[in-house]
């Protein structure tokens, strides 16, 4: 089953609309997006399990508090370039995640077709072994027509099944959630997309509208 949940915390909108804002420059875009995936990492956290332990403070008094049950069996997967800087800032928040990478391109030149999907160049995977233990991040800030996130969800599932798969972006669309959907329920998963925003229509060269323009031109050069 999908669950798609808007992050609408304060500060995840307001970095939200620096990232929109065409004026701001490369470096303050790339750190804007380090800050977005710290927030929103934030944000995920109150979807993993806790569980109560007891510690003794300084003063020799036990106490009871809580801690995460699985922080150890997190795997964050980079869809390169664009996700890098979003994954800075969610590693600070999952710091004892695996990683992986996944380098896919949109194939822009072809166009996109009339059904609105693009080809998809994946050209490097390197991904850490993957246990049904595990909840896998996948981190991706555009999910515009979902052609690119569709095929990464098939190289991960075609390797491993973990138990909790969470989609990590700064805006989707609805196209893009339904083809999120689509793999969720052919591999009968338990997966949620976090995203700041819902944009809901792509023009006609598939970028978001309004969107944030090109994610990895912006953070790292055209
Ligand atoms: O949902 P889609 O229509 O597939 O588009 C989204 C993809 O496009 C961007 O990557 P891009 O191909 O521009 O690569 P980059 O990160 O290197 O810029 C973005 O980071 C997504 O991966
Ligand atoms: O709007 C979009 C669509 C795809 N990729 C981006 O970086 N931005
Ligand atoms: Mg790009």
């Amino acid at each position: 089953m999908l669950k798609v949940r808007v992050l609408d915390h304060p500060y995840i909108q307001v970095v939200l609309t620096t990232l929109r804002d065409k004026n701001i420059r490369q470096i303050e875009f790339r750190k804007a997006m380090v800050r977005l995936g710290r927030a929103m990492g934030f944000e995920i956290t109150r979807d993993l399990e806790l569980e109560r332990v007891e510690v003794e403070t300084p003063l020799g008094v036990k106490t009871e508090g809580v801690r995460f049950k699985d922080m150890d069996k997190v795997v964050i997967i980079t869809v390169l370039r664009a996700g890098m800087p979003m994954t800075e800032g969610l590693i600070k928040i999952f710091y004892n995640a695996r990683q992986g990478v996944v380098s896919a391109r949109r194939v822009e030149e072809k166009g996109m077709r009339a059904d609105k999907t693009f080809d998809v160049e994946i050209t490097y995977v390197r991904l850490p072994k993957i246990s049904n233990e595990d909840t896998v991040i996948i981190v991706d800030p555009m999910l515009a027509t979902g052609s690119t996130i569709r095929e990464v969800l098939k190289i991960v599932l075609s390797k491993s099944r973990p138990r909790k798969v969470f989609v990590v972006g700064a805006i989707a669309t609805p196209l893009a959630i339904d083809r999120v959907r689509e793999v969720v329920e052919e591999y009968n998963l338990d997966a949620t997309i976090y995203t700041a925003a819902v944009d809901l229509t792509v023009n006609e060269k598939g970028y978001i509208v309004p969107g944030l323009g090109d994610a990895g031109d912006r953070a790292f050069g055209e």
